[in-house]
């Protein structure tokens, strides 16, 4: 296990259901991925994207196979640590398509409230949100409703909200499908320099060909296995 690695996998297997019913969907799976890495999830409607990031985020339990998470196993065959509710919420920021954010929350209690539910003071809470504002150019809105902003704005407070317990990976799925070409560039050069600049290794599931350029790797589902593809033009899509 590198220093620098932020997610391992090996042998991992997801099937849903069994007997008749039995839905394979991730078939001996092995990649790993480094800390500061933009890796772009691509594969056809049905193919396990959302399956697979949600096993790395410990949400849905594999069938089989071994995860890390940076230096700690987090699964192997079960999961190893007795709370995945606390590793989610130490080491996993969520960005998902649409913003979830909550709507009777401003701005600052939305990107707040999962630090304070994880015993952060309100003060420090606060202050660590309104770095994360004004690192994403968005803190003059602190004080707003989620329906005060528009799409891409509510997107940068979504990846403030994600950021917020300084968490070591992220995971996105179709953070940028909701918005128009100039706002998709922008979120996704905001999350290219956040992985660079806080080593933070993020999987972005996408179908949206304009923000490919800017990750690093292009990761695919394919026979129910993982495939990469170095960004050359000719391999996108
Ligand atoms: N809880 C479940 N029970 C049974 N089958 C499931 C369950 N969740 C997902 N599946 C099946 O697993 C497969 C992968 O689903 P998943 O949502 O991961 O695909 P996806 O690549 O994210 O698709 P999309 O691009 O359409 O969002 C699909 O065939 C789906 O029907």
């Amino acid at each position: 296990m590198s220093k620098h690695s932020a997610i391992k996998v090996q042998n991992l297997v997801k099937n849903f259901g069994k007997d008749d019913n039995l839905v394979r969907v991730i078939e001996n799976a092995s990649f790993e991925i480094q800390k500061g890495e933009v890796v772009a999830l691509i594969a056809p409607s049905g193919a396990g994207k959302t399956t697979l990031l949600m096993m790395i985020g410990c949400v849905i339990e594999p069938t089989s196979g071994e995860i890390w998470l940076g230096e700690n196993k987090v699964y192997h065959d079960k999961w190893l640590a007795k709370d995945t509710r606390r590793i989610r919420r130490e080491k996993i920021g969520f960005i998902f398509q649409a913003h979830y954010l909550v709507p009777f929350l401003n701005v600052l209690e939305n990107i707040t409230l999962l630090p304070q539910a994880n015993n952060v003071s309100e003060k420090e809470a606060k202050e660590k949100a309104m770095e994360l504002l004004e690192y994403l150019e968005i803190a003059d809105k602190a004080n707003n409703m989620s329906s005060q902003l528009s799409g891409g704005q509510n997107q940068r407070v979504a990846i403030a909200r994600a950021l917020a317990n300084n968490p070591e990976i992220i995971l996105a799925d179709e953070p940028t499908a909701a918005l128009d070409g100039e706002r998709a560039v922008s979120v996704i050069k905001m999350l290219k320099k956040i992985a660079r600049e806080q080593n933070v290794a993020i999987i972005t599931v996408t179908h949206d060909e304009r923000i490919l350029p800017y990750c690093d790797k292009i990761m695919k589902i394919q026979n129910r296995g993982i495939v990469f593809h170095e960004l050359k033009e000719e391999n996108i899509l």
